[in-house]
């Protein structure tokens, strides 16, 4: 394990087995259509890359980015969009596809944006759920794994940018970031 990390979370063959289910269950519920996976950057990268590779009807990428965490264990609370969608979005079936939902607010914050342009549907595939943070209510339709109160990083999500190339998920050490549990006040 990475000298930075306190204990591994979820090995590669854990988030292999189980990016694998989720892209076989996402090709049965959209049999007969296509999708629009929507990244958000940089965080669900790694994730999108495996996942799309495990679903079986067409499929198409774009990506907003946006950030709110900055250098911080913390939600600034203000999410702003870096770089929105290339293309319209109307009428057409959305995936958006998350590393994290942790307080909720950057998925909040983007599905209503996302929802008033029409899309025929919006769904979300979201690797980590971290339900004991949140702040905002998100219904996530496909969830990887529940993760408990911790800052966690690899396989895309980042420490002030750092580790988002580990192939495995490991709780980060609080000596990194300085501090005990995460107290996150958005
Ligand atoms: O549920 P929330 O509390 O809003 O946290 C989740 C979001 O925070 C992280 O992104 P970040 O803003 O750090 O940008 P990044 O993806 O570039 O790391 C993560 O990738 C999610 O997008
Ligand atoms: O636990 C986390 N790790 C990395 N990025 C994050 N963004 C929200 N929560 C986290
Ligand atoms: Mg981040």
């Amino acid at each position: 394990m990475h000298p930075d990390g306190e204990k591994i979370l979820l090995t590669e063959e854990q988030i292999k087995l189980q990016v694998t289910k989720l892209g076989r269950q996402i090709s049965q519920d959209y049999a007969n259509k296509e999708i629009l996976v929507v990244g958000i950057l940089k965080g669900a990268m790694v994730f999108l890359a495996d996942l799309v590779r495990k679903i079986t009807i067409p499929t198409y990428f774009d990506f907003v980015a946006v950030s709110s965490y900055g250098s911080s264990t913390k939600s600034s609370g203000v999410v702003r969009i870096l770089k929105d969608l290339d293309r319209s979005i109307q009428g057409r079936h959305i995936l958006i596809v998350e590393d994290i939902i942790d307080s909720g607010l950057t998925l909040n914050y983007l599905s209503d944006n996302l929802s008033s342009r029409g899309p025929a549907s919006i769904k979300l595939c979201a690797l980590l759920d971290k339900p004991s943070r949140r702040i905002e209510p998100v219904n996530i339709d496909y969830c990887g794994f529940t993760i408990p109160d911790e800052f966690v990083v690899g396989y895309g999500l980042d420490y002030n940018e750092r580790y988002r190339n580990l192939p495995y998920i490991m709780i980060l050490s609080p000596k990194i970031y300085g501090g005990g549990k995460q107290n996150v006040t958005a």
